[in-house]
């Protein structure tokens, strides 16, 4: 992928460019080094390979979703009939979801910003996207006519880059909404494991409001097991979409082996594992922040996030400049535009920094990023 200066790609494309680089903060998926328990799960992984080879998918498939929806908080997600399709990645549970949504509306309702793969995806179906700012999202119910002009509403949630999460009662707020009016609510719940407040049961809210809902649930940022993952696309009975069908259009099944492996990494999870990782994560936040604080023009916008990623606003820089200048550094970030899909302008000062990378690693990118600030 060609990026230059004047044309930034997608922000995949960014995040393509730094994965040979030692100091790679720019996508959000884990790369930080495996605890000494997760390292015991992949001393496992041949016992749970002669496992899974012996004992039903459906068996292997429920355990994983269980695990890992419990973990979490879902206890009321739909466990047993068909409603859980289990995808290989979080992109492919949204293609097939996009690609079902076109057969029902041409329009859709998408929180701005957000991850720019999500409009690309769902533009590359021929829906039209209509933004729908966090600050409506968050300060109550939605204009009636954004209802009635759309066939759905996407919101990421905890959303990417910001961290900000949709609350209990907003969600049940915002359900009865799409419930009244017909509309599809999609959640995009990739970052969700990071943050308490969204371990609330989403799915009791939903199933209790009658609405039209669709989740997709992403384990591929939660842990560093080298894009081994599970996006799992999850819907109401009422959902009307032909979600089954152009599922059997991509495919028949993921690896039971990652199944398992995801159920152990779950297991260690709720055994401590999970209030670890926040650990980490916060720690790995503050040593970013700390050594930023008292540079002239510098904030942090999402002083409340708790997301594996951080924003930083660069004051009058751009972040495409400080982008350029870090990679001197052999430092990759990621510059914010994109994340503004409907104003990419808004995002022209920001920098994204991932923080599920190892301590040392954020130390030295906050250290390349303070000095290219402080050269002006
Ligand atoms: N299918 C795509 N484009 N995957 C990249 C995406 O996972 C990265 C991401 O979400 C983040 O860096 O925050």
């Amino acid at each position: 992928p060609v990026v230059t200066q004047t044309s930034p790609g997608n922000l995949t494309q960014f995040e393509y460019l730094a994965l040979n680089s030692p100091l790679n903060l720019s996508d959000g998926h884990a790369r930080q080094e495996l605890t000494p328990t997760q390292g015991r799960i992949i001393d496992e992984l041949p016992s749970l390979w002669a496992e899974a080879v012996k004992r039903p998918v459906e068996e292997v498939e429920r355990e994983a979703h269980r695990t890992y929806f419990e973990l979490l908080g879902q206890r009321s997600y739909p466990a047993t009939d068909g409603r859980v399709l289990s995808c290989y990645s979080s992109s492919v549970a949204m293609e097939i979801f996009a690609r079902s949504l076109a057969t029902a509306t041409d329009a859709i309702a998408l929180v701005h910003p957000t991850f720019d793969n999500i409009p690309d995806i769902l533009k590359g179906v021929g829906l039209r996207l209509v933004p729908l700012e966090e600050e409506v999202l968050h300060g109550g119910d939605l204009p009636a006519d954004l209802l009635r002009s759309v066939g759905c509403v996407f919101v990421t949630t905890p959303n990417n880059p910001t961290g900000r999460v949709v609350s209990e009662q907003r969600l049940r707020a915002l359900a009865a909404q799409c419930a009244e009016h017909g509309v599809v609510l999609t959640l995009d719940t990739s970052f969700r494991g990071f943050d308490t407040r969204a371990h609330y049961d989403h799915y009791a809210i939903l199933e209790e409001s009658g609405c039209r809902w669709v989740v997709i649930e992403d384990t591929g940022k939660l842990w560093p097991t080298l894009e081994l993952k599970i996006g799992w696309l999850v819907s109401a009975a009422n959902v009307g979409l032909p979600l089954a069908k152009v599922y059997s259009d991509i495919l028949l099944g993921i690896s039971p082996l990652v199944m398992s492996m995801v159920r152990r990494f779950a297991e260690d999870a709720a055994g401590g594992g999970l209030a670890e990782l926040h650990r980490f994560i916060a720690t790995n936040r503050t040593i970013l922040r700390e050594r930023l604080a008292d540079i002239p023009g510098v904030t942090f916008p999402d002083p409340d996030s708790r997301a594996s990623v951080e924003r930083v606003h660069l004051g009058e820089r751009t972040g495409l400049d400080v982008w350029t200048a870090l990679r001197e550094h052999h430092v990759y970030a990621l510059p914010c535009q994109q994340f503004h899909w409907a104003r990419p302008e808004e995002g022209a000062h920001s920098l994204r920094i991932a923080l599920s990378r190892s301590a040392s690693s954020v130390v030295k990118a906050a250290e390349a990023l303070r000095s290219v600030l402080l050269a002006g």
